[in-house]
């Protein structure tokens, strides 16, 4: 049995190398369970690897490093251990391409949430109990495409299918979203309101959030906590108010400012 209060996340002293490049070099993180929490850092700097090593789906160097999920081990020494099956059902992930099935309705894809939990056979039939089709369509109510519900996903907007995505992490019963570059196919509206949709999830339902983001200004107005890596290397851990100008320089380079404004234009 795992504390409700456990971390989402704990990550020691993680490393992972990639031929020559180590894409993390002695990361700790503790994200604690109904954080919402921003990673940010410029291109290369191994966002995307730390999201992927929380999950299990990249094993991390051997040595000390550790990574724990929801209180259990999921990496250690090398190798990803037996309890990441579990510690994935708690762990909705959502990514910048929505990664829905294209030929299937949004409601089948909202559907796939529910996998981990009857028999593969079941759901390929589409033979899903009643109860998990009204979960199905009440996440889709919840995240506001609910009309949309017969519609293919591959004929919906992106915004629309990234809600989906959520939809889908809903049902499967997540306690924590780990959303990997989650606004940076879509338009600014749609940007805006997929964001405001994880804080109210995190708010509402104190679902742990972990984000990873191009965009400095939508974690600063959107996350309460940022942690910044360079190279591989936590460079700043601390409350998003405490990324001044200074800090971001330092972060991203001296082309930061331009790029900055850029992206609120
Ligand atoms: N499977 C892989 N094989 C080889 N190198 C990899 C692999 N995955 C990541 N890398 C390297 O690890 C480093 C970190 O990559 P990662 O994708 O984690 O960065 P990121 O901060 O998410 O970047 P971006 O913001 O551009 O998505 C990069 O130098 C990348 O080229």
């Amino acid at each position: 049995m795992t504390s409700p209060a456990a971390a989402v996340a704990s990550v020691r002293d993680v490393s992972k190398t990639f031929g020559a490049r180590k894409a993390l070099n002695g990361v700790s993180v503790e994200v604690g369970a109904g954080e919402m929490v921003a990673l940010i850092g410029p291109s290369g700097s191994g966002k995307s690897t730390l999201l992927r090593s929380i999950t299990g789906l990249q094993s991390i160097d051997p040595g000390k490093g550790s990574i724990a999920v929801f209180g259990e081990v999921v990496q250690k020494d090398g190798r990803v251990t037996g309890k990441v099956r579990a510690a994935r059902q708690k762990l909705g992930m959502i990514f910048q391409q929505f990664n829905l099935v294209g030929r299937l309705s949004l409601f089948s894809n909202v559907m796939l949430g529910c996998l981990g939990r009857i028999p593969a056979w079941k759901g390929t039939l589409g033979l899903w109990p009643s109860a998990d089709k009204l979960k199905a369509m009440e996440a889709l109510h919840r995240v506001g495409v609910a009309d949309y519900a017969a519609q293919r996903a591959n004929t919906l907007s992106g915004g629309q299918q990234q809600r989906g995505a959520i939809a889908r992490a809903l049902v499967q019963g997540a306690r924590a979203i780990l959303a990997d570059e989650p606004v940076a196919s879509l338009d600014p509206v749609s940007a805006r309101k997929v964001m405001e949709l994880l804080v109210e999830l995190n708010q509402r339902d104190g679902l742990g959030v972990i984000v990873t983001l191009h965009q400095v200004d939508y974690a600063i107005r959107y996350c309460d906590r940022v942690v910044a890596l360079q190279a591989g290397k936590v460079v700043y851990d601390g409350p998003s108010t405490g990324l001044d100008t200074k800090r971001l320089i330092e972060i991203y380079g001296p082309e930061f400012e331009d790029a900055f404004w850029e992206t609120k234009a």
